[in-house]
């Protein structure tokens, strides 16, 4: 096995299927194994960070990206990738009319996210926020953050901290908000992924979310992943 470092999307990844959040017994065992055979699991996910954090205590993993990589949590400490007052932007977006506020909105830092209400929600978002920010569908919200950043800055700046370089990482996502990450490392989507993250991925494996999850882990452990 070659691969160091296993970073793991939640939604749509470690779930049944991309429209749940009940997550996939298959991958939480996939997900032991992983931890087991010695790999360093990380959370990267486009949910908050206190949010992140919980979740990640009962998968048993320490190391959380959150906020689609603004905020990434390592040994203990938060670490900000991105700055900047969100307020004017989430202004100009609530004023299309098009979106709800995530609830954790009120807990979010630097990605802002935001429930669709109407068919044309990502399109009238993207009209109203101004340049230097991107606006992404993880296919469970809508996100809004600096430009700057995404899930594979994130990674590879955790790679710079873990002196791990980033072609023994193994990543899995399943939208558009892992595309970053998918491409920076050894990049596995399932099976229902969007095209988007299918074309971002080095392999595409066949069974969806939670299962082709699984499927990715067997391949990793199998020694058929990060190879030079
Ligand atoms: O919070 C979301 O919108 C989806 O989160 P994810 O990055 O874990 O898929
Ligand atoms: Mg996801």
């Amino acid at each position: 096995m070659m691969c160091r470092v296993l970073v793991v999307d939640l939604d749509g990844t470690l779930t049944l299927s991309r429209n749940t959040y009940e997550l996939s017994a298959e991958a939480l065992l996939a997900l032991r194994r992983a931890r087991d055979a010695g790999l360093r699991v990380v959370l990267a996910t486009a949910n908050g960070l206190d949010f992140a954090l919980a979740i990640a205590r009962y998968l048993g993993i320490r190391d959380v990206i959150a906020e689609n990589g603004c905020l990434v949590y390592l040994d203990g400490e938060t670490h900000e990738l991105c700055s900047g007052d969100m307020s004017r932007v989430d202004g100009a977006v609530l004023a299309t009319g098009a979106v709800a506020p995530s609830p954790q909105n009120k807990c979010r830092r630097f990605d802002l996210a935001y429930v669709p209400l109407a068919a044309d929600a990502l399109e009238r978002v993207r009209s109203a926020v101004p340049p230097g920010y991107v606006v992404e569908s993880s296919g469970y919200a809508i996100h809004v953050r600096p430009a700057v950043v995404d899930k594979g800055v994130a990674v590879a700046w955790l790679c710079e901290r873990l002196g791990v370089p980033c072609f023994q990482v193994a990543s899995v996502g399943d939208s558009d908000v892992d595309v970053g990450m998918l491409r920076r490392t050894w990049g596995f989507a399932v099976g229902n992924a969007t095209p988007a993250a299918k074309e971002a991925a080095r392999v595409v494996v066949e069974r969806p979310s939670g299962l082709g999850f699984r499927e990715a882990v067997d391949i990793i452990l199998s020694g058929g992943a990060c190879t030079p």
